[in-house]
């Protein structure tokens, strides 16, 4: 199964209160094994167990502590996370070569859009050095830590290389101001074409924890937290980008973009999204995944 598939191992939902348990048995000096056992005993699958282990923030003095497992202690760096600054509710940001709009924000799951991230030349300007490169879009395989087609997903793309041109070094000197997050900490920009018919079913971007390939993704890099999708060209039918759990659709309207963040591997985010399939026309998006370490 991809990383990508809309179902996820865990069927027990991670309440708050599980996640505060867990940090204060952490921290009044369990081990993470009787945690485990005790949480067994109490009926937890063995993949929710480890969601709700997962799920203890990195911060958090139980993460710290001498008991907790090198496995936690590494977990994402939930604070600070990538995410534009909207403190004051401002109606542009300034990334340093031009204003962004703020168009639209919704808290659960967290999601933001931007109009005037990207000008006109530099969409045609990634279209044009991506056209030449494009292949049938794989997807990580989660199975095996490798790379597969996916029925899923039936784009063409490509990855840039990060900073690769000039174009490409813009625009991430740009995201990294707008979304507070190192140039580094970012995966190689990945643009897509959708041609009619073509779609991306929805999906999370970030890696099933329950998956065994898992661990070797993210070896490099630490998990995703966040994505930012910018839109290249529109379609003239279909191809918005969808939130399925929140019923929201947004429009792939060129030079515009939506972030999305997730804070956790976990279908609780209602980060689940995908690209409705297109019509008429051809859509093209660039994206750019963000890690929680610097991505070499
Ligand atoms: O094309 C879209 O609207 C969604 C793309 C996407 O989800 C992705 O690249 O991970
Ligand atoms: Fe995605």
């Amino acid at each position: 199964m991809s990383s990508n598939k809309a179902t996820s191992s865990t069927s027990q939902p991670i309440s708050a209160d599980l996640r505060r348990w867990v940090i204060e048995q952490l921290g009044a000096g369990h081990s993470v094994e009787s945690l485990r056992q005790s949480m067994r005993k109490s009926g937890w699958h063995e993949d929710a167990i480890d969601v709700a282990l997962f799920a203890v923030p990195a911060d958090s003095p139980a993460a710290q502590s001498s008991v907790a497992p090198a496995s936690l202690a590494r977990q994402p760096a939930r604070s600070p996370r990538p995410g534009p600054d909207l403190e004051g509710n401002p109606a542009y940001l300034d990334v340093g070569d031009r204003r962004v709009e703020v168009l639209m924000t919704l808290q659960d799951p967290r999601v933001v859009m931007f109009g005037n991230l990207l000008s006109d030349e530099e969409c045609d300007g990634l279209i044009a050095a991506a056209d030449s490169r494009l292949s049938r879009s794989l997807t990580v395989e989660t199975k095996t830590g490798g790379e597969a087609v996916n029925q899923d997903r039936t784009s063409d793309g490509m990855f840039f290389e990060r900073g690769e041109n000039e174009i490409v070094h813009r625009i991430e000197a740009r995201i990294a101001r707008l979304l507070n997050w190192p140039v580094e900490y970012g995966e190689g920009l990945q643009v897509l074409r959708y041609r009619p018919g073509a779609q991306y079913r929805p999906h999370y971007d970030y890696f099933d924890p329950g998956e065994p390939g898992t661990p070797t993704i993210l070896r490099r890099g630490g998990q995703r937290l966040g994505t930012l999708l910018m839109y290249l060209r529109a379609p003239e039918q279909g191809g918005g980008t969808v939130f399925p759990d929140v019923g929201v659709e947004i429009a792939a309207k060129r030079g515009c973009g939506v972030f999305f963040g997730y804070d956790r591997p976990d279908p609780g985010t209602r980060s689940l999204h995908g690209g409705s399939p297109v019509l008429a026309g051809e859509k093209w998006v660039a994206t750019k995944w963000l890690r929680e370490r610097e991505f070499k």
